[in-house]
């Protein structure tokens, strides 16, 4: 599943020549993804990831490539895009938007102790870093306007409580990014995204972090929250569990020392980071894409982490 165009080593024999990459070796399809054709080459000059884009258009992937691009360069552990002899980075193989990305070492951690946590807190920090003079702007599109948007598509299909918790947490949410503090917490490109199968370990050693294409620009605490709400977590409960957040949040600190506001802020951007997927993951279920042939992810998890986040206080920031 999941190669929505086929490729073939024939396809590639002259597509290749634009790139300083040598001759084509080998290609294989990766079934695991959901949006995108992906599949691993093997060039004279090493392993790469080659994704044909399936979604998103010529348009709107410049953002996510420059950006990658920009992080490669400065030594944050991404997929570096490739660039061909003209120093394109974004290119058309059957017609649709295609990019060739070094290949990341390892696996996903998908039971993560304190020690991955940690590297994952430390690395998130130089992204935020690193992102700073990043020279091109697009909003978060999973937002506060895109949850605004879908929230009416959704609340039909809900319960009356889970109406009432949808309607007022957005209401919660909204009062707060009107707030003082709100607009004192420092922002910049986000990966927005940052869950256990969008990271690379090898061991214990963090080998990279990927799968951009919902970053923009957003606070960075927001983003912090998003991954603690994954990373550190119970997955059955929703629960937090305190020795994989203070490994997370430690580190994260000593490379990039959070704000007042950002403390002030930090337990309702957790309990944004389970509305964004709680809404993400309702609209993908109760209104699926038309040619869409995947089980959706379970909304019941991440209202299950938005009750958790309302009703306990979280460990704090720091
Ligand atoms: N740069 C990379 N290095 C190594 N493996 C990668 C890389 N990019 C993607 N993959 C592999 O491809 C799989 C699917 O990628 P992903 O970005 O999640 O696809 P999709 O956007 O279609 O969901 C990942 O789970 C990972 O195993
Ligand atoms: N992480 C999101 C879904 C996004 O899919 P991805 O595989 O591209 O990360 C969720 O869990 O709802």
């Amino acid at each position: 599943m999941a190669v929505f165009t086929p490729v073939s080593l024939d396809d590639l024999t002259d597509w290749i020549e634009q790139f300083d990459l040598g001759r084509v070796l080998a290609l294989r399809g990766i079934s695991s993804g959901i949006e995108n054709s992906n599949f691993f080459l093997t060039t004279e000059a090493g392993e790469y990831v080659l994704t044909i884009f399936e979604v998103l258009g010529f348009e709107q992937l410049p953002f996510y490539l420059h950006l990658m691009r920009h992080l490669a360069d400065r030594g944050v552990l991404v997929p570096a895009p490739v660039p061909n002899r003209d120093g394109e980075i974004l290119h058309a193989l059957h017609g649709k938007p295609a990019a060739i990305v070094s290949k990341l070492d390892g696996s996903s951690q998908l039971s993560p102790g304190p020690a991955h946590c940690a590297a994952v807190g430390a690395m998130l920090a130089r992204m935020h870093m690193a992102g700073q003079d990043f020279g091109i702007r697009q909003p978060n599109l999973r937002g506060l306007d895109w949850w605004h948007a879908t929230a009416p598509r959704v609340l039909p299909f809900l319960s009356e409580a889970n109406a009432h918790l949808l309607s007022t947490e957005i209401h919660h949410q909204e009062a707060f990014a009107a707030s003082a503090v709100y607009r004192e917490l420092p922002q910049g490109p986000i990966h927005a995204d940052l869950f256990r199968n969008n990271v690379m370990f090898d061991g214990e050693r963090l080998t990279g972090f990927f799968d951009f294409y919902f970053a923009g620009c957003d606070t960075w605490i927001f983003d912090v929250a998003v991954t603690v709400n994954d990373w550190c977590i119970d997955l059955d409960s929703g629960v937090l569990d305190e020795a994989r957040v203070r490994a997370l949040l430690d580190a994260y600190h000593a490379v990039r020392p959070f704000s007042e506001a950002e403390r002030t802020a930090w337990q309702t951007m957790l309990r944004a980071g389970a509305l964004r997927f709680w809404l993400s993951r309702l609209y993908d279920y109760h209104l699926p894409r038309e040619a869409e042939m995947l089980t959706p992810h379970d909304p019941a998890h991440f209202e299950r982490v938005l009750r958790e986040r309302i009703a306990r206080p979280a460990p704090p920031l720091f």
